[in-house]
């Protein structure tokens, strides 16, 4: 059905189940299908020849128009607080204050920064940001086929556009919610606005007066991309779901996590840097019907 799923790097906890879900998918077709994605590490690659790719927020963190005090900061929160966003062992209710507490903090000191708007090109081409291998496919078939793609992202929107914008994927089907940074009229960022969206609150709280959900109530089926635990809730806005396939990047920390990924994620891709299985699945759903 779809020899990407024999894949190493795949684990499925109920194999049945999975693959009535992607037999269901495909026979819905692709007029009620919607893929809802994360950015940071699920659609940008988690590492490249052993070194850590950075987040949208990592690309202004370690760029030249941050001040080396500023650069210090922004690690030590980093260090800080990353391990509890990944911790198996804190429930996110637990996790929820603390990273209102890192995403504050980290746009308070990004704030101060004097960052142009005009910079941001530059400062993402600089950047060693990747696209995780088989973009392309992935962005070329959504269009092609008129399915929409809603990125959900706690990441940095303005970077994260700028990233798609660069890799020539960012088509009229590409949605984005995500943090937005605010300029003043000389276009230096002054703060971010609002609703803040965090690790664990891609939900229906920050969605709210986006109207996205509600024009894609007729998109019944989806598949959802996501490498956190967090991002498990990001289509719990749409109003009548009839087939969810929910696939996880396990990237980090794989041992510790494997289980609770398992058990929360319909398909789990362990340390894999490539779209290939969700592009295989969306070839057997798009091209063959
Ligand atoms: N100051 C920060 C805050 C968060 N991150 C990372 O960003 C990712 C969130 O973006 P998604 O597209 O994945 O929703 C998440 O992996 C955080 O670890 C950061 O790097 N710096
Ligand atoms: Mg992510």
């Amino acid at each position: 059905m779809v020899p990407e799923l024999q894949k190493a790097t795949v684990r499925i906890q109920q194999p049945e189940r999975v693959m009535g879900i992607i037999r269901s998918l495909r026979e819905q077709g692709m007029n009620k299908l919607q893929v809802i994605s994360d950015f940071d590490m699920t659609l940008s690659r988690f590492g490249c020849n052993g070194r850590r790719c950075p987040t949208s927020h990592n690309i202004l963190d370690n760029s030249r128009v941050i001040s080396e005090d500023g650069k210090k900061k922004l690690k030590d929160l980093l260090h800080y607080y990353y391990p509890i966003e990944i911790d198996p062992n804190r429930t996110p209710a637990e996790k929820c204050p603390l990273m209102v507490e890192w995403w504050t903090k980290a746009h308070e000191l990004l704030s101060q920064q004097k960052i142009q708007k005009g910079d941001i090109a530059q400062i993402v081409r600089e950047s060693d940001v990747m696209l995780r291998d088989g973009f392309n496919e992935l962005f070329d078939q959504l269009h092609k086929y008129n399915v929409p793609l809603f990125i959900f992202s706690a990441g940095v929107g303005d970077i994260l556009e700028e990233i798609i914008r660069q890799a020539n994927v960012f088509y009229s089907n590409v949605n984005v919610v995500s943090n937005y940074m605010d300029f003043d009229d000389n276009g230096v960022l002054m703060c971010f606005k609002g609703p803040l969206i965090h690790t664990y609150n891609k939900n229906n709280s920050v969605l709210q007066g986006t109207e996205y959900f509600q024009q894609l109530s007729a998109r019944t089926s989806i598949i959802l991309l996501g490498d956190s635990m967090g991002d498990l809730t990001m289509a719990d806005g749409v109003p009548s779901v009839e087939n969810i396939l929910k696939i996880g990047f396990l990237n980090d920390k794989v041992e510790e996590q494997r289980g609770k990924y398992l058990d929360a994620y319909d398909i789990v891709l362990e340390s894999d840097e490539t779209l290939d299985v969700v592009n295989g699945i969306l070839r057997y759903i798009l091209i063959e019907t």
